[in-house]
């Protein structure tokens, strides 16, 4: 019989199925000849703050796109609120996106548009909604994320990184997700930008209920804000779990990352 131990999904399997919000089965992506995730199963549960961690190159960006819908998968389902995406029509689609917001890497912020247009960019893809009706909400997600309002008028290149990261996210929030996917939020942030963008997001999670899948190589995020990690490597999840339950899985890359020479020098 199987180890139930090595199972990553047994952690979510044993709560119930309605506190899944996002289930991967059987992913399988490649580009040309070279297959970067195969058989990849993952569940995500609501309200959970989930980080994704993984050797670099392991496909964790890949992952995300291909759930987003943005890169092609070869096989294998991904059932986000319910609705299978590979059955959706477009229309169902757009319903399941409209509910999701994402933070790139770089943040991905249009540079010819400044913060105020770049926040609205989703409104005007999925709603039909007055000027001011848009401004309004423009400023009320500043707010949210910690942003003056005079950073409304500021385009991307007269701001901080910290900054850029806290319109993106507020760009994220513009129709009110239940889920949100962060690609390495804090990465290029001091250690106090750091921290502060993790308190923001626990904040949230708490204040709207969101869901959060979060990539991030941020030994500090994992551990201050995450409820669960999901370790990525030999093209699949090969375990899910809170820190201190990865801290006991036997895997040459995980107890290095987790146990190594730089995560004992946080404490
Ligand atoms: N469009 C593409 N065409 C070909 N190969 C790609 C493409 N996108 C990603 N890859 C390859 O897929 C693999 C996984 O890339 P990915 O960006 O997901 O890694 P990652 O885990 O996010 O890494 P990092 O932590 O360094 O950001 C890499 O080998 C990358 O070169």
């Amino acid at each position: 019989m199987a180890n139930p131990l090595n199972d990553p999904l047994t952690h979510a399997q044993s709560r119930s199925d309605d506190d899944v919000i996002l289930r991967a089965r059987g992913v399988t992506v490649g580009f040309g000849p070279v297959l970067v995730l195969k058989d990849l199963d993952l569940d995500v549960r609501k309200r959970e703050i989930l980080g994704f961690v993984g050797g670099s190159g392991t496909g964790k960006s890949v992952l995300m796109r291909a759930i987003l819908g943005l890169t092609p998968r070869r096989a294998g389902d991904i059932e986000v609120f319910g609705v299978n995406l590979r059955d959706a029509g477009p229309e169902e689609r757009l319903a399941v996106e409209r509910r999701w917001g994402v933070l790139f890497q770089q943040g991905a912020l249009f540079s010819s548009l400044n913060v105020r247009q770049n926040i609205q960019v989703p409104m005007r893809e999925h709603m039909r909604m007055s000027e001011r009706l848009m401004d309004e909400l423009a400023l009320l997600k500043l707010e949210m994320v910690g942003l003056p309002r005079s950073a409304a008028e500021k385009f991307p290149s007269e701001l901080s990184g910290g900054m850029i990261k806290r319109a993106s996210l507020a760009r994220s929030l513009a129709l009110d997700p239940e889920l949100v996917f962060l690609d390495e939020p804090t990465a290029g942030l001091d250690p106090i930008g750091a921290a502060s963008f993790d308190a923001l997001i626990l904040k949230l999670r708490e204040t709207l209920g969101l869901t959060v899948y979060m990539v991030t190589h941020d030994l500090d995020s994992l551990h201050s804000i995450c409820d669960r990690v999901a370790v990525l490597g030999e093209k699949k999840v090969l375990r899910t779990g809170t820190i201190e339950e990865l801290m006991r899985f036997d895997n040459a890359w995980v107890q290095s990352y987790f146990n190594g020479e730089r995560a004992l020098r946080r404490v």
